[in-house]
């Protein structure tokens, strides 16, 4: 096989996210929620020959150095010469990006895990997805995640995974129109860092884990960037709205998709916003097992 074209990174969203202490390294230990959802960007992988890692396309404000995508695969490389004593081969990636930068959906961590995991596959590495994880980790804390591919919840700083049963329902998401840093909202004074730990035995049922728990990160993202408060307050009307990761994406759950279009159809024309509907498994891992790309 000389290419993998279509391939899907969806997006998640953190249906709560609690922070219950902090690492001697200032790193934030966090419990959460994870929960895919069906839409993301999609990326095509062609082999080459020359061991070169490259970028095919333009990413506005990404250079190709920078990208976590090319960076995954470089951390990649290097574990594939360690393993099979000769250079890896090689690829070409272009990504076709819809996830907003900067918008806790864990676009950036997303296209890595499946650059991880398709690149793995065309180059015959051999890696385990346990080993894949540990590769991703210390570019992007959700990149685990995105390997482990379905609802989750999530401890420490994104390295312990449980599966959870995730809910079958579908989400409204309003983008607030601004670029959250997360460094910023980690590193606010008045961040609420001591929320008592839960257990999945306290969890409610599925489809109501959007409403259980909260954001801590929300009221310091509110506070420096107002888009959001007022995005929260607006799609609170319809449900229990909140926050995603670090921002400034803001979702509320319904039960169907008449009833998020129904949502839709009242939005501001400030805003962009979209639907999508959970999902239980990433849909690249199928794919790949049944050599359907
Ligand atoms: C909040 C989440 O979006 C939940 O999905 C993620 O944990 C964010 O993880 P991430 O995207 O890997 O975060 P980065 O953008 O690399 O983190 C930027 C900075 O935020 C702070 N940071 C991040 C994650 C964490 N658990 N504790 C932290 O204190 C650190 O200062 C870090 O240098
Ligand atoms: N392939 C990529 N896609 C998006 N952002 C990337 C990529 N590579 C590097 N980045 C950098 O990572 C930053 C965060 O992007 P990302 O879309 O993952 O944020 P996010 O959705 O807020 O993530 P999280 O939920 O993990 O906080 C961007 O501002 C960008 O500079």
């Amino acid at each position: 096989m000389r290419s993998l074209h279509g391939c899907p990174a969806p997006a998640k969203l953190n249906l709560f996210l609690h922070i219950v202490g902090r690492r001697a390294d200032g790193y934030h230990l966090l419990q959460s929620v994870f929960q895919l959802i069906e839409r993301g960007d999609t990326l095509d992988f062609d082999l080459r020959a020359d061991g070169r890692i490259h970028r095919t396309n333009d990413v506005p404000g990404v250079p190709e150095d920078a990208d976590l995508i090319v960076r995954a695969l470089q951390r990649l490389a290097a574990a594939y010469r360690e393993r099979h004593g000769r250079a890896a081969p090689g690829i070409d990636v272009a990504v076709h990006k819809i996830l907003p930068m900067g918008g806790g959906l864990g676009g950036g961590s997303s296209d890595a895990a499946t650059a991880l995991m398709a690149a793995n596959h065309l180059w015959q590495g051999g890696f385990s997805d346990g080993e894949l994880m540990e590769i991703g980790l210390p570019l992007g804390a959700d990149i685990p995640f995105f390997i482990y591919g379905r609802t989750a919840f999530v401890e420490g700083v994104g390295e312990a995974m449980q599966p959870v049963d995730g809910p079958d329902c579908w989400y409204v998401v309003l983008e607030p129109g601004v670029s959250v840093p997360t460094p910023a909202i980690f590193a606010a004074e008045d961040l609420t860092r001591d929320t008592k730990p839960v257990r999945i035995a306290d969890f409610p049922e599925a489809n109501l884990l959007s409403e259980f728990g909260k954001n801590d990160l929300q009221a310091v993202a509110s506070r420096l960037f107002p888009p959001v408060a007022q995005a929260i307050e607006w799609l609170g009307q319809y449900g229990a709205a909140r926050m995603t990761g670090s921002g400034a994406c803001v979702f509320c759950a319904l039960p169907g998709e008449a009833q998020a279009d129904q949502v839709l159809g009242q939005v501001p024309t400030r805003w962009r916003a979209w639907k999508a509907r959970s999902l239980m498994q990433h849909p690249l891992k199928s794919l790949l097992q049944n050599n359907e790309l």
